[in-house]
């Protein structure tokens, strides 16, 4: 393991998120709080990055930014080459559809509807006939390991289920990146460590470009990066490499 800054790690090639420049600020009533001060970096493809840093260091905004959640007030942000931060708001919420992942702490499924039925969700924006919608959901349930619970509600499931439910529907859609904010930060050890093998597997064995934000070291520990955001000097990150 090798620890470097991440201006030697640059390689440009097979770069699939390319921040460049790249500054947020909030404003809390009349003052302005700097979260991200320039930020340049890359995201290659079929990278297992894992996000950490202090409470605050603004781990979160980064990856609405790339999620296309939210935007920067400077810089840009290439994904596949495409800059998302010139996209209007309706165009944007396209691209976020057909490109982004999502998987959150606290799973955010409908509770009225089935896991076969939040899985199949996404694909109702889709042009897709109703078969292959549920060809799809099922296939996508059969890879996490849920293929005898498609008819169960969210709540007759466990939080690591409901989480492997949250993982289907965020690759039903064949989407280019996975994001995934503290994805175990409301599981037991056990259910974390299940789910985190799953990202593993998406990551190695179908080349899912992953980008995880976690205060946990042992989930970070299953990615094959691990960037830290420091509280401070906003625009330093610290690279370790796991390869
Ligand atoms: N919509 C918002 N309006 C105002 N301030 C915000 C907003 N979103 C975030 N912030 C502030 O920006 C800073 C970074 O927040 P962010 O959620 O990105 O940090 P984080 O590293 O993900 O933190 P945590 O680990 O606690 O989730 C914090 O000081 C937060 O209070």
């Amino acid at each position: 393991m090798t620890l470097l800054h991440i201006s030697e790690a640059r390689t440009g090639e097979d770069v699939l998120i390319a921040l460049s420049d790249v500054s947020k600020s909030y404003r809390r009533g009349a003052q302005i709080v700097p979260v991200l001060a320039g930020l340049t970096f890359d995201i290659r493809r079929k990278e297992f990055l894992a996000l950490m840093g202090p409470s605050g260091s603004g781990k979160s905004t980064m990856l609405n930014l790339i999620a296309g959640i939210d935007s920067p007030d400077q810089g840009s942000i290439k994904v596949g080459g495409e800059d998302i931060t010139l996209l209007p708001e309706a165009e944007l919420a396209d691209w976020r559809a057909a490109n982004v992942g999502f998987i959150f702490q606290f799973y955010n499924l409908m509770p009225v509807l089935t896991a076969l039925e939040n899985v199949e969700l996404p694909l109702t924006l889709t042009s897709l006939g109703r078969r292959e919608r549920r060809d799809r959901a099922q296939l996508a349930l059969s890879l996490v390991g849920l293929s005898d619970r498609v008819k169960h509600l969210p709540s007759e499931l466990s939080g690591g289920q409901q989480q492997r439910v949250a993982i289907a529907r965020a690759i039903v859609t064949d989407p280019t990146v996975l994001v995934a904010d503290e994805p175990t930060g409301d599981l037991d050890r056990q259910s974390a460590k299940e789910v985190l093998e799953i990202m593993q597997r998406l990551n190695r064995d179908m080349g899912r470009t992953i980008v995880m934000v976690t205060h946990d070291h042992r989930a970070a520990a299953h990615a094959k990066r691990i960037m830290s955001l420091e509280k401070g000097d906003l625009s330093y990150l610290v690279e370790q490499r796991l390869e």
